[in-house]
């Protein structure tokens, strides 16, 4: 099968971001290799700076009882909490640019063993080629599936600008460059889960509760395929993150 994904440009017109979709049995195969286990709920949540992934999290937090994990909010509560890296990671949100992974990685990890939910998603990582490979490496986790939250530039431009959560980042200077970033560094991550078959486009340029309708869909689909497979327990679930579960 094969699945056509679309990035949208700073006008709108869409570049091809074309692969093989795995069929059912391809992924099923892959996730038993992956971790010699029968399930996996994982998913990760890229996108652009404002296309909704934080609003879209907090109700699929809701409605299917998975914990969020924003990368951006755990590095803003570590710039704040004073740390060691707190001024490090002040200037590289200000200027939009992405904090090293062994930063980032660890104030995840932390926060998935703190938490006791099984079902965890992770919003806003992996940026980049590093965050994902150190990530996999360190954690030997990889997302059962990715959203890619597709919207064009001027609406997410238009939503940060009018955010109002005294962000430092939500000025017209550091969104160009975010904007920069996600295209050089972060697509390219979608790219490659995409080659694996493990991304759905979501149109998130559609008002919240419609971007959510379509969000469900996918969920449902893999709690559906998750219960088929008679699973005792789901595994856990962050963009990424999952640990093994009896089937
Ligand atoms: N579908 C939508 N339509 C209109 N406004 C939206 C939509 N989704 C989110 N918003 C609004 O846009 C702003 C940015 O949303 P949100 O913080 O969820 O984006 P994000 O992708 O998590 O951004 P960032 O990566 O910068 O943290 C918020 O003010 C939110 O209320
Ligand atoms: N994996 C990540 C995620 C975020 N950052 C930095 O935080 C900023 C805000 O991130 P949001 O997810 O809240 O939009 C982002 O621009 C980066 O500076 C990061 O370094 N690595």
């Amino acid at each position: 099968m094969f699945l056509k994904l679309f990035q949208r440009g700073k006008t709108g017109e869409a570049s091809d971001l074309e692969s093989n979709e795995e069929s059912d049995d391809e992924r099923q195969g892959s996730e038993k290799r992956l971790k010699g286990s029968a399930a996996f709920s994982k998913s990760h949540d890229p996108g652009g700076p404002g296309s909704g992934k934080g609003t879209q999290c907090a109700n699929i937090v809701k409605h299917f009882g998975y914990s969020h994990f924003s990368a951006g909010d755990l590095l803003r509560a570590e710039r704040d909490s004073g740390s060691e890296n707190g001024t490090m990671i002040k200037n590289m949100i200000k200027k939009g640019e992405i904090v090293p992974s062994e930063v980032t990685i660890k104030l995840l990890q932390r926060a998935m063993e703190e938490d006791g939910n099984d079902k965890f998603l992770i919003d806003g990582f992996p940026r980049n080629e590093e965050n994902r490979a150190a990530f996999e490496s360190v954690t030997e986790i990889e997302p059962e599936f990715v959203l890619f939250f597709d919207c064009p530039e001027e609406e997410m431009e238009k939503r940060v600008l009018n955010r109002n959560q005294n962000r430092d980042d939500d000025n017209i200077e550091t969104i160009r460059n975010r904007f920069k970033v996600y295209m050089e560094s972060s697509l390219p991550v979608i790219e490659y889960y995409n080659s694996k078959g493990k991304v759905h486009k979501i149109d998130a340029a559609k008002p919240i509760d419609q971007v959510f309708e379509a969000v469900k869909e996918v969920f449902s689909s893999h709690e559906d395929r998750m219960s088929t497979r008679n699973c005792a327990s789901i595994s856990r679930s962050p963009i990424c993150g999952n640990e093994t579960v009896a089937a």
